[in-house]
């Protein structure tokens, strides 16, 4: 059982003792999709772990131990070691645990996943910018045509590779790190940014097929009743549902 629909800790709570051995921790929060990141490394590569998910309206104040800003995800190992930022969790955990390699072994095919990676870091905020416009019944015309131009990046890429996935015709890790914000599309109401990039859109329904996805996929309905409450500053936002 790795935890993951465990309710979320907050102010008060008692912190978590030593990580036991042979078993790997994960600091997260179910609606997060930077931890997401590190949820589909550890299911793809069949890790056993557990997940701690965390209040984050509602910090515990041991978690300021785990990450100096309090932020999601965190690893923790049986020796106490601490690793933050998404992205280098999930190489951790791709260097250290045996199984399939989901970065590429060659140092030139891996700098290109992380030229990709590096080239889709603006869609993350930008994604985020639109659903606050929309909520907020704003204008979202700036930050769609931003978003296409970003998404006209990857369907480049994957037009001039003829590959069904970014690193080949095979899942790998960028697809897995770009993927929770492609899951969110439609619940954030921008799936439509993604109607002139056929290369893209086929990839998503790949994405949706591969068993890790689909395992963690969470539904639309689910993600409105989250926001709902997130919007609203409700700290039971992060218990949504359980
Ligand atoms: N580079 C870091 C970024 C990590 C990060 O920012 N985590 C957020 C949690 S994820 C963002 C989040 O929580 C959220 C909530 C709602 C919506 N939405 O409704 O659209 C989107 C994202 C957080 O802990 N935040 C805690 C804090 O800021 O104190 C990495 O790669 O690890």
């Amino acid at each position: 059982m790795s935890g993951e629909a465990v309710q979320s800790l907050g102010k008060g709570s008692v912190q978590p003792g030593p990580v036991p051995l042979g078993v790997i921790r994960l600091y997260s929060m179910r609606f997060c999709p930077f931890a997401q990141r590190t949820r589909l490394i550890l299911k793809a590569k069949g890790i056993k772990h557990e997940v701690i998910n965390i209040n984050l309206k509602n910090k515990p104040e041991w978690y300021f131990k785990k990450h100096p800003l309090g932020l999601v995800p965190v690893l923790e190992t049986s020796k106490g070691q601490l690793i933050h930022e998404s992205s280098i969790t999930c190489e951790y955990l791709d260097e250290v645990y045996p199984g399939k390699k989901l970065f590429p072994e060659d140092p030139y095919e891996k700098a290109l996943q992380k030229m990709i990676l590096e080239s889709f870091s603006k869609i993350p905020s930008l994604t985020k910018d639109a659903l606050i416009a929309v909520r907020n019944g704003e204008d979202c015309t700036n930050q769609k045509a931003e978003l296409r131009k970003e998404f006209s990046k990857l369907e480049e890429i994957l037009c001039r590779q003829k590959t069904t996935f970014l690193g080949g015709n095979s899942v790998s890790m960028i697809d897995y790190l770009i993927w929770p914000w492609f899951e969110r599309l439609e619940s954030y109401e921008i799936a439509d940014c993604v109607e002139h990039t056929p290369a893209l859109k086929l990839w998503i329904d790949a994405m949706k097929k591969d068993p890790t996805v689909e395992s963690l996929l969470t539904d639309l309905k689910t993600y409105k009743g989250f926001f709902e409450l997130y919007f609203q500053n409700n700290p039971d936002a992060f218990d949504y549902g359980l």
